[in-house]
């Protein structure tokens, strides 16, 4: 495929939001840019926010562990065939807020379903599509949970809700994950400042991809 495919992933409350938002105004605005789609999951179409709405739903507690890494593997499936597969072909570039690390993290790692079971079960899903590039943003769970519940009260959904443990095992597995993939994972230290978390996955892009930003 002609385009060019990265991930941001992290812990809630790492920024990655915010960074994604910075690199997408930054390939467009500053370096004109045309051909950048800038998505998340679960979402980026109809089909995949309609199951977005099912997993965050606060009245869906009794949701198996199971069933929740059943569904965003399908909302993950259907966001690739209907827009990340599209846009590569098109030859944008595609800059995804969450991929296939996400399902490894938080239900492997925090539900405990096990990194491996979670890492086959997605290869169904993406049927070989993996980013060339994933920025990690880290940070320690307790900054990533107090910046959450300081900015952004009225947004927390059911996964940030979680407990302490939980986010914690998440980043142990988002840790395992950057040194088993060491050539497609790049870690970015997300406890500074926003605006040198910005630079350094810049950089991170600019060394990756030589095309970009030169
Ligand atoms: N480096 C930073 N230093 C201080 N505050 C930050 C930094 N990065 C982001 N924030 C703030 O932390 C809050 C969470 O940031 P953001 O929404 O970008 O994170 P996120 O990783 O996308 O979170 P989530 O995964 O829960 O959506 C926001 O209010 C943002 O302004
Ligand atoms: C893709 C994906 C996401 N999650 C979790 C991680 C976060 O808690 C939410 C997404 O919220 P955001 O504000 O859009 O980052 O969902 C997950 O558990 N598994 C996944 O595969």
């Amino acid at each position: 495929m002609k385009g060019t495919f990265i991930s941001f992933e992290g812990p809630d409350g790492a920024g990655k939001t915010s960074v994604i938002n910075a690199i997408y105004h930054d390939m467009t605005s500053r370096l004109g840019y045309q051909k950048v789609l800038l998505t998340r999951e679960p979402g980026g179409n109809r089909i995949s926010e309609q199951i977005r709405d099912v997993l965050f739903d606060d009245q869906n507690t009794n949701m198996d562990a199971r069933t929740e890494a059943l569904l965003f593997a399908a909302a993950r499936r259907q966001h690739i065939v209907e827009d990340i597969e599209p846009a590569l072909k098109a030859g944008k570039v595609v800059l995804s807020d969450r991929y296939i690390d996400s399902s490894v993290a938080y239900q492997g790692g925090g539900r405990h379903l096990g990194t491996d079971d979670i890492w086959e079960l997605n290869q169904f899903a993406i049927h070989g599509l993996l980013p060339q590039l994933t920025i990690y943003l880290d940070i320690d769970s307790e900054l990533g949970i107090q910046r959450i519940n300081q900015h952004r009260s009225d947004q927390v959904n059911r996964l940030d809700r979680e407990k302490l443990r939980f986010h914690r095992d998440v980043r142990a597995s988002y840790l395992v994950l950057a040194q088993r993939h060491k050539e497609r994972i790049v870690v970015i230290d997300a406890s500074q400042p926003l605006a040198d978390v910005i630079s350094d996955t810049q950089r991170a892009i600019q060394h990756h991809f030589k095309n970009i930003y030169n």
